[in-house]
């Protein structure tokens, strides 16, 4: 029995996913911003305070929410045999090659982080040479390494707790990453959905272990039976082909047609939901750059396999048909070029809807939300400084594990 129910992106949510951004923060330095994935560096106790006011906003509307490092606090605490094992995984997947600092990074967590939430709060932070306190006399790597540089990298990204694993319908998709930093972060994926008891028993409909990219920022439920999934920087189509056949091939699964978005190839676009979002039955936000250049492909089942055609017609003319009734495509910045790059850029066409029209937004998009407030939505508006220094906005910050039916 699946403890995961998401079939829609706006009926009321009952349960979500979050990371409270942590001392993974600390570790991100000028030099390794774009390999990490960061345009600048948040200020780390401020970024903690709009978090904080994010998860309050989310419980005060009567959302339930649980954090990515409790849950896999949990896993450990309950199988304490699990923590070798995790452990020697982690210390892989980060890169670490040598047997002999293998072992120094393994009995510096077990002697120095003896409590769960500790130990996993310490493998998203990352490890500095200068803390492991190694004898430089035996060793010429570490007599020509830089006394100060992250032996085992942060995983800073962790705080958008919807691309690593995405839920679909009762099931979910253990991705494969698009870059090396971000593919670290699934390992607590595959860790809760095998242990955890809310999650043990999800249908899996895709592996870390496939070779072909997809993020859960392209992935959204249009309804029990449409699934939307962009094609885009971060997926690749061959991995929205196996998927679909996972899907279509699970008995339990009502989903009959996925649509692929092929949107253009760009990080200010990384995922269909930084420039396209649902926001009440009949609307969706979108950012205008989009409008032009989108080709959508719908995939249904076939046999055991599936079948393709590309549709045509505009965005709207293609929603309706799958929504089943007229839809309104509310441009972020509200028409103006300027306001709707600057705004997308920081996220405004990325709302998190927490029930039919009453959507999380970043506060500084402040043109985008008059549209939306004019528009009659109910917007519940979150501070935004520093957490959108990691180009991801409420929609990104948040995974779903259960919405209303
Ligand atoms: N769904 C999203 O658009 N998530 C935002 C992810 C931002 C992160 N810095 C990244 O580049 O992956």
């Amino acid at each position: 029995m699946s403890g995961v129910n998401v079939k829609s992106e706006i009926k009321p949510l009952k349960k979500v996913l979050l990371h409270r951004p942590g001392k993974e923060l600390l570790n991100l330095t000028p030099n390794t911003l774009e390999e990490l994935l960061f345009d600048d560096i948040p200020f780390l106790k401020v970024a903690q305070e709009e978090h904080d006011a994010f998860a309050q906003a989310l419980r005060d509307n009567g959302v339930e929410v649980f954090y990515l490092e409790d849950l896999m606090a949990e896993v450990l605490e309950a199988n304490p045999e699990l923590r070798e094992q995790f452990l020697k995984q982690w210390i892989e997947e980060a890169g670490i090659r040598t047997d002999r600092y293998q072992k120094i990074i393994f009995d510096y967590m077990q002697e120095n982080y003896p409590d769960a939430k500790d130990f996993v709060l310490k493998t998203m932070e990352g490890i500095n040479l200068t803390e492991l306190h190694t004898d430089k006399s035996n060793s010429l790597v570490d007599l020509v390494s830089e006394s100060s540089k992250m032996v085992v990298a942060p995983m800073p990204n962790l705080y958008f707790t919807r691309d690593p694993f995405a839920m679909i319908g009762n099931g979910v998709s253990i991705n494969r990453m698009y870059s090396e930093t971000r593919n670290r972060e699934t390992i607590y994926g595959e860790y809760i959905f095998a242990h955890h008891p809310m999650l043990k028993g999800t249908p899996e409909y895709y592996s870390r272990y496939n070779t072909f990219h997809i993020e859960g920022g392209d992935i959204l439920n249009i309804n029990d039976k449409v699934l939307a999934i962009g094609i885009s920087q971060r997926t690749e189509p061959d991995a929205i082909d196996a998927i679909a056949k996972n899907i279509f091939n699970d008995p339990t699964s009502p989903i009959e047609t996925i649509l692929a978005f092929n949107i253009p190839n760009s990080r200010a676009f990384m995922h269909l939901d930084t420039v396209f979002t649902q926001i009440d039955t009949d609307k969706f936000t979108i950012h205008p750059g989009i409008m032009g250049p989108l080709t959508v492909f719908e995939i249904t089942a076939e046999g055991e396999g599936i079948k393709v055609k590309e549709v045509n017609g505009t965005l709207e003319s293609i929603l309706e048909t799958y929504v089943g009734h007229p839809v309104e495509l509310i441009p972020c910045g509200g028409g103006d070029r300027i306001a709707a790059e600057r705004e997308q850029w920081n996220d405004g066409s990325n709302t998190l809807c927490i029930a039919p029209g009453k959507i999380v937004v970043y506060e500084r998009n402040d043109v985008t939300n008059k549209v939306l407030r004019d528009k009659g939505l109910d917007l519940i508006i979150v501070p935004s400084a520093e957490l959108s220094r990691g180009r991801g906005g409420p929609r990104c910050m948040s995974m779903p594990i259960e919405r209303e039916d």
